[in-house]
């Protein structure tokens, strides 16, 4: 489990983040969900204890990061966003040699290699250069390095970032056993698509601070749905009736509302034909995750 407690960090004058507080717990899948520079990559580097906060603290099941960062690190398997590993070392060779590091004797590190290896879908390029390697391949190594120590709690930095179909599907896979393994599992992405079929809950971050923590039911519970609706007649008419069902915008005799919680949309075209309102189209837009974190986003701005 791992619970990220009131963190504020600085660069320099730039205040990155305030006060980030929430938790994964175990056998919990988390999405952390901001736009560029809202501060995932930080929060992310000081629960792996690269990065040490200016205060609040990390917590990974019992133990600080800031007072045992050994027992912290040894505890997480982490994914960087973009992993880096130019040598020239072939990747079961290189994964021997990182292993040795988590005091694994040569043999024991060759057989977890070629375990991990295998699971992580590199049976084929175990013998390959590490440098030679693509971007997504690089992280299945990274997510195989991660393992070496079982870790209960996994963190994965815009794991999907530039993965082909494939590599997703992979990552999603993946993600369902670590769950079913009962571990922590907390991804940083912008997909939103992904992260709303991968996540049991949702943290958002917006300029350094948490502006929303929400599991997926219920965001699908709170996004107001919307209605695209086109007539052929009488928009002022209709704009005024649908004005008592939710938020109207009218364009050229489209008017697109978002209707208010518990609005049946049948009620709406029930009234819109009583009172002859020509009808061209009704259709009902999907609430997605994209919609209501952009709406998080205008209610934070205003504050
Ligand atoms: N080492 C650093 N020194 C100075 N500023 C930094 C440093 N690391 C990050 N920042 C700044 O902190 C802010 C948050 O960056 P961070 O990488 O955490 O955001 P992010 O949410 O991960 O963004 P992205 O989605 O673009 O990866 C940015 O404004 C960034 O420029």
């Amino acid at each position: 489990m791992i619970e990220v407690k009131n963190v504020s960090k600085s660069f320099g004058k730039a205040r990155v983040l305030s006060d980030v507080s929430f938790n994964v717990g175990n056998g919990e899948v988390v999405g952390y969900v901001g736009l560029n520079g809202a501060g995932k990559t930080t929060t992310i580097r000081i629960i792996v204890g690269v990065l040490n906060p200016d205060s609040g603290d990390v917590i990974v099941d019992g133990y600080s990061v800031l007072r045992d960062k050994r027992r912290t690190s040894e505890r997480v398997g982490w994914v960087p966003e973009l992993p880096i590993f130019e040598t020239e070392f072939k990747a079961l060779d290189y994964f021997v040699y990182l292993a040795g590091y988590h005091g694994l004797s040569r043999s024991e590190a060759i057989k977890l290699g070629k375990e991990l290896l295998s699971r992580m879908g590199l049976e084929d390029a175990m013998d390959k250069r590490l440098s030679e390697y693509s971007q997504g391949t690089k992280k299945r190594f990274a997510l195989a390095v991660s393992l070496i120590s079982n870790p209960p709690n996994i963190v994965f930095d815009e794991v999907l970032n530039g993965l082909d179909p494939q590599g997703i599907a992979f990552f999603r896979e993946l993600t369902h056993e670590f769950k079913r393994e009962n571990k922590a599992v907390l991804f940083s992405s912008h997909i939103l698509k992904e992260v709303e079929q991968l996540a049991d809950k949702v943290v958002f971050i917006h300029k350094g601070r948490i502006i929303g923590i929400y599991t997926v039911e219920e965001i699908t519970r709170l996004a107001k749905p919307s209605l695209k609706i086109r007539v052929s007649s009488n928009l002022e008419e209709a704009v005024k009736i649908l004005s008592n069902y939710g938020e109207v915008v009218a364009g050229d005799m489209e008017i697109t509302i978002k209707i208010n919680h518990g609005v049946n949309p049948e009620e709406i075209m029930g009234e819109l034909v009583k009172r002859n309102i020509g009808v061209k189209e009704f259709r009902s837009e999907e609430r997605d995750l994209e919609t209501f974190f952009f709406e998080l986003i205008k209610e934070a701005e205003k504050r």
